[in-house]
């Protein structure tokens, strides 16, 4: 069992094909990305220890509640003969929340908070000391970049911590590639929690997310249909891509696109389905192109796999997800043939990729980010795969290194308060600083 102070951390994800269809059942494909969230969780000194705070300054939230005010008393018990958690949230425990939840009334806060009451309630007990749980990203918020799984999986991954349901990682061996057993478990664990969060931040996830978040990599998944288990196949030899990412800045949630195609395959199901389908079989085209061999990625494989962006940003238009700004990326990056751009993620604003044609020169593509920041958008760079979940605690070998850590942890306090995404990564980054061990 690992007690506070820690850090834990999980990646965001770039959905390449798939979304929407993903949440029924048809396959997506998605990679990590190097933007993360960050996890702190410090004890509460005596005179507060019995309260459990949480501080996320990036939706502006604040909040304590008294440990024994919690309705510990609806928490469903836990089933012997599994350690995984049941897919679907207790319905009375998410009513009884709503007490807790009262004076919390803005969506995107309320959302955050009732997924970390949740997983906090489920995960561990009314005897714990208090604790503060304090939460930054290096991602946009709200923009189709997973930064609700990622937090998520934040969550599921300091609580399986603290309650001794998982433990921190082992060491692999020098090749990353090394399969650990116990590894596997805690992060299929971790994934699994990391789930419930999503499902009480955006209703109906299809799972795609939270397990990029905490497996890392690139993946194909399909949400398990009538019974079947989900579907995660690791693309491991996934090809270099050349994307550019874009934030339109509109702000949206997740939740409300996702119920809005759910309202359009309600009164239209003769034509929304078949959209479906049509995204289901474009995934699985780029699925076969992306596992090619890398001497086969020829400039017929590269136009292949960008006519397949094309039509798939096509079809989230005709869901009704795009928006006036993702079109307007869209057209610059067309008007000046840099390649072909999809929205990303759940759409209505948030984030659109280009993948960009291989030839095409280093002054274009800046003329295209200069066009796009005129208007208010932000170019990210980053990178495809990398890291999933991971932890960075406290060597306890010797007191002065315990006193060292402790104070550059009241520094890093600060920091995940108050630093912008540089300095986040800069201080605390997965890449930054030695210590990550991952799952
Ligand atoms: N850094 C953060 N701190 C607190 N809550 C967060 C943070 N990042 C994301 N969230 C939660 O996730 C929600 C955004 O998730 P969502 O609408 O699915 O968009 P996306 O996952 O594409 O960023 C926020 O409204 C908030 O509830
Ligand atoms: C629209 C969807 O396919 C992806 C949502 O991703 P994001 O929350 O916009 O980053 C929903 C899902 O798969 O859970
Ligand atoms: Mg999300």
């Amino acid at each position: 069992m690992v007690s506070a102070p820690f850090l834990v951390s999980a990646p965001g994800k770039i959905i390449l094909f798939g979304e929407h269809a993903a949440v029924y059942g048809k396959p997506a494909i998605a990679a990590a990305v190097s933007l993360r969230s960050y996890l702190l969780t410090t004890k509460h000194a005596a005179e507060f220890s019995d309260c459990v705070t949480l501080e996320f300054p990036d939706v502006k939230l604040q909040y304590s509640w008294k440990i024994h005010s919690l309705p510990w008393n609806v928490v469903p018990k836990r089933s012997m003969d599994t350690v995984r958690p049941p897919s679907e949230l207790n319905t009375a425990l998410m009513e009884a929340l709503e007490q807790s939840l009262v004076a919390v009334l803005n969506p995107l806060q309320r959302s955050a908070a009732l997924a970390f009451l949740y997983l906090y309630l489920c995960l561990c007990s009314p005897d714990m000391p208090g604790m503060t749980f304090s939460v930054r990203s290096t991602l946009p918020i709200g923009a189709g970049l997973g930064s609700s799984a990622s937090v998520s999986v934040c969550l599921a991954a300091a609580l399986c911590l603290l309650s001794g349901e998982v433990s921190p990682p082992e060491t692999k061996g020098d090749d990353d590639s090394d399969f650990n057993a116990a590894n596997y478990a805690s992060i299929e664990l971790i994934d699994a929690w990391a789930f419930l969060g999503e499902r009480c931040i955006h209703g109906n996830p299809s799972g795609i997310d939270n397990a990029v978040a905490s497996h890392g990599g690139a993946v194909m998944f399909q949400r398990m249909t009538k019974g079947n288990p989900n579907v995660r196949e690791s693309m491991r030899n996934f090809p270099p891509l050349k994307l550019l990412l874009i934030d339109s800045r509109q702000p949206r949630r997740t939740a409300v696109q996702v119920a809005n195609v759910a309202t359009l395959l309600q009164n239209y199901p003769l034509v929304t389905e078949p959209i479906l389908n049509g995204i289901q079989a474009l995934t699985s085209e780029a699925y076969k192109l992306l596992l090619m061999p890398k001497e086969k990625c020829d400039d017929v494989w590269e136009e292949r796999l960008r006519e397949l962006v094309r039509v798939n940003h096509g079809l989230l238009v005709a869901l009704g997800v795009s928006h006036p700004k993702l079109e307007a990326i869209r057209m610059a990056a067309d008007e000046l043939e840099i390649g072909e751009t999809k929205l990303t993620g759940a759409g209505g604003g948030g984030c659109a990729i280009t993948l960009v044609k291989r030839d095409v020169e280093e002054s274009r593509i800046l003329e295209l980010k200069e066009r796009l920041e005129g208007h208010g958008f932000e170019v990210f760079e980053t990178s495809l795969g990398g890291f999933g979940a991971g932890c960075l605690l406290p060597t306890k070998s010797d007191a002065a290194e315990w006193e060292e850590w402790e104070d550059k942890l009241f520094s890093l306090h600060h920091m995940l308060g108050l630093g912008d995404r540089e300095d986040i990564q800069k201080t605390v980054g997965v890449g930054s600083i030695d210590g990550w061990a991952f799952w």
